[in-house]
């Protein structure tokens, strides 16, 4: 049975389970269940905290998991990336009061508040900076205000949160983060002797692809059909069949959802008639 660790709170919890659930396995009913069995699968999910995730895949006992990038870092865990997965997307930076600290070489001697440790420590120690860092759970942002930080490093999404406490960001991002499956270091190198991973990778891979493309179909004169087909090349080559009208062809290609509108209106330019876009609702490349 294949032994998967999944976010049990936060803002990873419930895309993740969305996504595993449209990949066909089956998900806890309430958010009380710390562990569900997908007997038809042979899949066993254990909801845990998503900062403890990484430190479970990399001990071996779970063989693989759903987390956060920076969570992954921030643990140190000997676990690696195998599939990014397009939600939770964020950067990690540091912010203080307006003008406070310019430069991440600024904050040498001072105090910065942070619930990533981890990340801080080595991106401050990489570059020779010499800094206490304080660590909260939570609202790093009041740490300034209540005089226990000069500065802080958190996750940016939307930057509602630093624009409310009268922060702003100084430095590169110290990094971006998305929701990915990991694995431990070691396990990685015999993957391709693990079907069952592989087929996991497969379902949602399959998911990803449903949802950034669209199938397109359209017919068009054949005449036209080499400027239309460089519209829509697909992914391999799209499916050219002949209409019972002559000199008509219909044509059939995987589009990038995201500018499917503006390849409808090049191809009707061009002369394409009935001109279709629906839905992928699962997928295997
Ligand atoms: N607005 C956001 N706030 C926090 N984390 C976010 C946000 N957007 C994306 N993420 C990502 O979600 C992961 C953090 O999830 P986690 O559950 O640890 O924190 P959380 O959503 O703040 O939950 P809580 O603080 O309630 O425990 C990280 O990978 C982070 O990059
Ligand atoms: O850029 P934004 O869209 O505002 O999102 C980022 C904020 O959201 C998270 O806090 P959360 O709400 O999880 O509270 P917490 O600090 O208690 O974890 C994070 O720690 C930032 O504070
Ligand atoms: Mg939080």
């Amino acid at each position: 049975m294949l032994r998967i660790a999944v976010p049990n709170k936060g803002s990873l919890s419930g895309p993740a389970s969305a996504m595993l659930h449209e990949a066909g396995y089956r998900q806890r009913k309430e958010s009380k269940e710390l562990v569900t069995v997908d007997p038809d699968n042979e899949v066993e999910f254990f909801y845990l905290r998503p900062k403890d995730i990484a430190i479970y895949v990399s001990s071996g006992k779970l063989d693989i998991g759903i987390t956060g990038e920076d969570l992954l870092i921030d643990s140190g865990a000997q676990s690696e990336v195998i599939l990014p997965l397009g939600f939770a997307r964020s950067t990690f930076r540091f912010a203080s009061r307006p003008g406070a600290v310019k430069d991440v070489a600024d904050l040498a001697g001072r105090t910065i508040a942070t619930s990533y440790e981890g990340i801080v420590a080595k991106y401050l120690a990489e570059r020779g900076v010499e800094a206490s860092v304080v660590h909260l759970d939570g609202a790093v942002e009041t740490a300034i205000e209540l005089g226990v930080a000069d500065a802080i490093a958190d996750v940016v999404e939307t930057g509602t949160s630093l624009r409310n406490a009268g922060l702003e960001v100084f430095g590169e991002p110290i990094m971006r983060s998305e929701a990915c499956v990991i694995r431990s270091k070691g396990a990685a190198v015999d993957e391709g002797a693990d079907p069952k991973v592989q087929q996991f990778l497969r379902r949602l891979q399959g998911v990803l692809v449903a949802r950034t493309y669209v199938m397109m179909d359209y017919d068009c004169r054949a005449e036209h059909l080499e400027k239309a087909v460089a519209l829509t090349p697909g992914l391999e080559s799209p499916t050219v069949s002949p209409l019972h009208n002559e000199g008509w062809v219909a044509v059939r290609a995987m589009v990038p959802a995201k500018g499917a509108q503006r390849i409808m209106d090049d191809l009707y330019e061009l002369g394409a008639r009935a001109i279709l876009t629906t839905a992928i609702h699962a997928c295997r490349l």
